[in-house]
């Protein structure tokens, strides 16, 4: 292998360029050329490619969002569209790539190892949606945003008495809310895995009033509820009041945490050395604390055993 293609893929995640640091800085240590391509699979399709020099990635560990910015694709989703991106790279003669992205991503990535390319995947998404890996980069350092929030809204729900409602990323995976409300932040969760319905909520609420509670966190996952729509069915039937905070692109941002840049260093480092070892088509991931891989065939359609965090969860919230 001579030159080395990085890009980053889908939403960003803080922790992307710690990632990109390591890719590169590794790339250099064997001996290739390394270059990022910018805006994702787009960018791929469109040819936008720079090279990356170490001093290029030096200061960028603390960094949050991606240096090399980011893209959702509908043209790579097609068939044409992967074409031209295999086309480009063949042209600028990048013979492995290292694709930095969630879930949709790595899917991305099987498809060009299909067409055969010689992709790794590194998994970066504030989502932890990856069932292959306990962790991707981003979801640390996102769950200690949700959770500093957190204890901002409940210094005010002590002082008024009042119940919170805190809806949180995570797409279809509850990952996000689960572990915030392990930490402590929460006292009631919902969660796409483990949906409760209105009136499970209310019933949750009414309990915890009637022994004296009267501040309470509702934490549940994006897309589940019309919001404003909980809310005041809860403040009617409960009589109570209720505020609601969707914590948004907050979540997103930020420099990542010391547990997300080590991970992002340790991943970037582990993907070259897949490569040079003739393990292209595989991904790296995280499992007991050890840096694993797996082949990307076998990552889609992979569910997640959640059991032991929902059981420790009924036993701090019961
Ligand atoms: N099934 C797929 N086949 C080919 N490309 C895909 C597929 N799913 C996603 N992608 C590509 O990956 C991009 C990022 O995926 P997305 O799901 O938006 O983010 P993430 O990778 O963060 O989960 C998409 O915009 C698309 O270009
Ligand atoms: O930035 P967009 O396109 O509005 O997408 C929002 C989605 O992106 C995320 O922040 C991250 O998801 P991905 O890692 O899959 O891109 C989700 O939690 C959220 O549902
Ligand atoms: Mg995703």
């Amino acid at each position: 292998m001579k030159k080395l293609g990085v890009l980053t893929s889908g939403g960003d995640a803080p922790g992307m360029n710690a990632a990109i640091r390591a890719v590169v800085k590794a790339a250099h240590y064997h001996g290739f050329e390394a270059v990022g391509i910018r805006y994702g699979y787009q960018g791929l399709i469109d040819g936008d490619i720079q090279r990356l020099t170490i001093s290029d990635v030096e200061d960028m560990a603390d960094r949050g969002g991606t240096m090399l910015k980011t893209s959702r694709s509908s043209e790579f989703m097609r068939e044409e569209g992967r074409k031209k991106a295999i086309q480009v790279l063949q042209n600028a003669g990048i013979d492995g790539l290292i694709v930095i992205g969630g879930e949709g991503s790595l899917k991305g990535a099987e498809k060009l190892r299909e067409l055969g390319v010689s992709v790794i995947g590194i998994p970066a998404t504030i989502d932890n949606d990856l069932a292959y890996t306990d962790y991707s980069i981003g979801f640390d350092t996102t769950l200690n945003t949700i959770l500093d929030c957190i204890q901002k809204i409940k210094d005010t729900d002590f002082s008024h008495d009042k119940t919170a409602i805190v809806e949180v990323m995570g797409r279809y995976c509850g990952d996000l809310a689960l572990y915030a409300a392990l930490a402590g932040g929460g006292e009631i969760v919902s969660t796409p895995e483990r949906k409760l319905d209105v009136d499970a909520i209310c019933a949750k609420l009414h309990e915890r009033i009637k022994s004296g509670k009267h501040n309470n966190l509702v934490i549940v996952t994006e897309r589940m509820y019309d919001l404003q729509e909980l809310q005041q069915y809860i403040e009617t039937k409960l009589h109570i009041r209720v505020r609601t905070t969707s914590l948004g692109f907050i979540q997103r941002g930020g420099s990542p945490s010391a547990f997300d840049r080590v991970l992002a260093s340790k991943m970037g480092v582990a993907a070259v050395e897949l490569l040079v070892n003739g393990y292209a088509g595989h991904a790296v991931g995280l499992k007991e604390n050890k840096i694993i891989y797996q082949n990307l065939a076998a990552i889609n359609g992979e569910i997640a055993d959640k059991q032991e965090p929902y059981q420790l969860l009924d036993m701090l919230l019961h």
